[in-house]
């Protein structure tokens, strides 16, 4: 008995929620003119189909609160005072703190059971003639919701039912039937039931429709914040300062003139630049202008960024560096945006050096692979590189180095005078230059005791012909690092001769076993090099012929001394070609 009074109490609660949720939605969905404010019988009273004055309608809704109000008290009375409670426990917070949860889940998941389809003729019979209908809320012009009064509300609880509804074929069907039925039961037309159109979203609906907006934004404030965390940016649309400063600045640098060794024809034309900032008074009292910059050019690993920073070194003065690919992002202006950073942090501690290696990546000529895609920012680059170029003077002792493989690439704009006017070549070094760069590394290196240094470089250099460099460090530290790896106490010839034929011809493959017939044909293959280099008067002098495997496919290799020499005669070319084509094979298989 006790269960039942709850579960009505409960109902009851329901019923007054769904009738908030309900008011809730005429308000936001009604097609009708209700006034938001207005309790929800008045409003309903207006959408009446019934044609009605402005001022009867008025009068009406008053009669009917006043009926209302009367049926309410008739209604407390009976009840008593468990309905009072029950409007109190309407109240929002109330409602929110209490019921919140279990509320979401039952009108969520629940709801559905506590609703009940009835046909026209039962809602006639059943609810219009006892009267206990308040309104009808014709929902998306496909079925109708039948509004309980207090009544109502108490036969749909003895019911256990929330909510009754019908289905219509038509509205206009649905109001003629309604209003034929309605003058059946002979209700007055000021006592008609009023009746509300809505169309009300579906929350799913209302949801995926923000769904694409709601993603977009989500994913522009992902990317921002791991862009913050990748590094220095400030996200998509907020480039930070921190990624402009990209450039390597070094205020004391220790390399100077000594360690660049080989290249002392470029070191000449560097030197007025060092002298300049030296002393620029000394210029400057004469009225000469010291040229803005040099391009130094040549092939990779000639010591073109080492001679940069030499004469930064030398000269005293701050060394600011960056690539010239570092300049191209994918964002807009920020390639430009870094080069002013840049020379505005050089002018700001001038005097100083700025140094742009592989300038042809922002410098190559313009207008090249245009309709083609092609790059407007690089250019916007490279335009704000001049500009920064013209718009200092030499008063303001900022020297400009570039460095690049392919100056035959640049834009005529950056060798015009004024800018990069000295083009300074560096090639690969010839003997005396890789003695000159063998002095500077074998200086770190522990050698043995045995090991007289000017004959080891003289040695080093003849085995080492057309190497740059940069592979000459390399061959120093190759040998160091036999050495460590055999556990020897110093750093033999041996281990030299081993690191050259590591960066000639690549690391000796131990597991590439050659079965004995193959080993065979690689020796009388490389036999036959080595006879022809041996016999032709021209050819280059042989110096080893190994058939152990190297590097990427090499089963066996044949290694010359070429002189350092700019002009072949016929006949030397004629015994080059005839000792690269002397495969011996070719004899013995035919
Ligand atoms: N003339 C030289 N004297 C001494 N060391 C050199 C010389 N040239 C190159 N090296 C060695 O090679 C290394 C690489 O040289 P560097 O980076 O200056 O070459 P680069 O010409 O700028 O190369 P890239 O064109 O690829 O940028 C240097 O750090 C240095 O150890």
């Amino acid at each position: 008995m006790k269960d039942n009074v709850d579960e009505k109490q409960k109902l009851e609660t329901l019923f007054r929620l769904n009738k908030v949720m309900v008011s809730g939605m005429n308000q936001s969905h009604s097609n009708t003119n209700q006034q938001p404010k207005e309790p929800l019988h008045s409003q309903a009273k207006s959408n009446t189909f019934t044609s009605n004055t402005s001022q009867s309608t008025g009068n009406k809704n008053s009669h009917n609160s006043q009926s209302r109000n009367e049926g309410n008290k008739k209604n407390s009375n009976k009840k008593g005072p468990v309905k009072k409670e029950l409007i109190i426990e309407l109240r929002p917070i109330t409602l929110l703190a209490i019921f919140g949860v279990p509320f979401v889940f039952f009108f969520f998941f629940n709801r559905e059971g506590l609703k009940k389809e009835i046909t026209f003729q039962d809602f006639e019979r059943d609810f219009l003639k006892r009267n206990l209908v308040s309104k009808l809320i014709v929902v998306n012009d496909s079925s109708v919701l039948i509004g309980l009064n207090e009544a109502g509300v108490s036969h749909a609880v003895q019911e256990h039912v929330l909510e009754y509804f019908f289905t219509i074929g038509s509205v206009k069907k649905f109001e003629e039937k309604l209003k034929k039925a309605q003058e059946e039961a002979g209700i007055p037309e000021a006592n008609r039931v009023p009746v509300i159109y809505s169309h009300p979203t579906p929350v799913m609906r209302t949801l995926f429709s923000y769904l694409p907006t709601l993603l977009l934004v989500g994913f522009i404030i992902w990317s921002s914040k791991s862009m913050l965390k990748m590094g220095g940016s400030g996200g998509l649309f907020g480039q930070n300062k921190k990624k402009f400063k990209k450039f390597n600045a070094e205020k004391n640098v220790k390399v100077n003139f000594a360690d660049v060794a080989g290249c002392d024809e470029a070191k000449e034309e560097i030197m007025e630049f060092v002298k300049f900032l030296k002393n620029p008074a000394k210029y400057e009292r004469l009225g000469a202008k010291i040229p803005r910059g040099a391009i130094l050019s040549g092939p990779p690993g000639t010591g073109k960024t080492l001679l940069a920073k030499a004469t930064a070194g030398e000269a005293g003065v701050p060394f600011y560096s960056v690539s010239g690919s570092e300049f191209v992002e994918m964002f807009v202006g920020v390639g430009a945006s870094r080069v002013r950073d840049l020379f505005k942090t050089a002018r700001e501690n001038a005097p100083s050096i700025v140094f742009v290696d592989e300038i042809d990546a922002i410098g190559k000529s313009r207008g090249k692979g245009k309709g083609m895609g092609g790059n407007d920012e690089r250019e916007n680059t490279l335009n704000q590189l001049l500009v920064e170029m013209d718009g200092f003077s030499t008063s303001d002792h900022v020297v400009v180095l570039a460095g690049t493989n392919r100056a035959d690439v640049l834009d005529s704009a950056l060798l015009r005078p004024g800018r990069f006017d000295r083009k300074v070549y560096i090639s690969n070094p010839e003997l005396e230059g890789r003695k000159d760069i063998f002095a500077v590394h074998l200086k770190k290196i522990k050698l043995a005791d045995n090991c007289d240094l000017e004959d080891l470089k003289g040695r080093l250099a003849a085995l080492t012909p057309g190497m740059s460099g940069a592979d000459i460090a390399n061959v120093c530290n190759e040998a160091a690092l036999i050495a460590a790896r055999h556990n020897e106490e110093s750093v033999k010839l041996h281990d030299f001769e081993q690191a050259i034929e590591r960066v000639i011809a690549g690391l000796e493959k131990k597991n590439k076993l050659l079965s004995p017939e193959e080993k065979k044909v690689v020796a009388y293959h490389e036999a036959g090099h080595a006879i022809c280099g041996w016999y032709l008067e021209h050819a280059d002098p042989l110096l080893k012929v190994s058939i152990v495997p190297r590097g990427q496919g090499a089963l066996g290799y044949a290694q010359y001394l070429p002189p350092d020499i700019f002009l072949y005669t016929t006949k030397k070319l004629m015994d080059r070609m005839t000792m690269a084509l002397g495969d011996w094979n070719y004899f013995i298989y035919n």
